[in-house]
């Protein structure tokens, strides 16, 4: 609600930039690194209306999309969520999506409790 100074916008980038690097390690077979194409995956366009990846939420850290933290853990839900709509419940993809979106909010949640212990604006 109040406005965005620098320094404030400096600071939610840098917890951003952090945090991208924690969930981004939680995806070894970098399945989540780049936007799916049709190319690996058929239809995906048609099916998944908004899509989202690592790459895609670096960019909007950096040209400063994200207002908060919710904005920033929305787009990482979503980007598991696509992943467990488009595959199949028995496929490696759909496995590696459920356990990073777990894996994810544990280590957001951790991060935003450290957040408020430093009462960050
Ligand atoms: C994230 C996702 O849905 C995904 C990533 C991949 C992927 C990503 C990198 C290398 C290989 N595959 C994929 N391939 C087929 C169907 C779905 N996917």
């Amino acid at each position: 609600v109040l406005g965005r100074t620098k320094e404030n916008t400096a600071a939610l980038t840098q917890l951003l930039e952090h945090l991208l690097g924690l969930l981004e390690k939680k995806d070894p077979q970098q399945f989540f690194a780049w936007p799916v194409t049709d190319a690996i995956a058929p239809g995906y366009s048609t099916i998944i209306s908004n899509p989202m990846d690592f790459s895609t939420m670096k960019h909007k850290i950096t040209d400063g999309l994200y207002n908060n933290l919710k904005q920033f853990q929305n787009d990482f839900e979503l980007m598991c969520k696509n992943c467990m709509t488009y595959n199949q419940q028995d496929t490696v993809y759909y496995k590696a999506a459920k356990r990073l979106l777990h894996l994810g909010q544990k280590s957001m949640v951790s991060d935003k409790l450290m957040l408020l212990k430093r009462e960050v604006p």
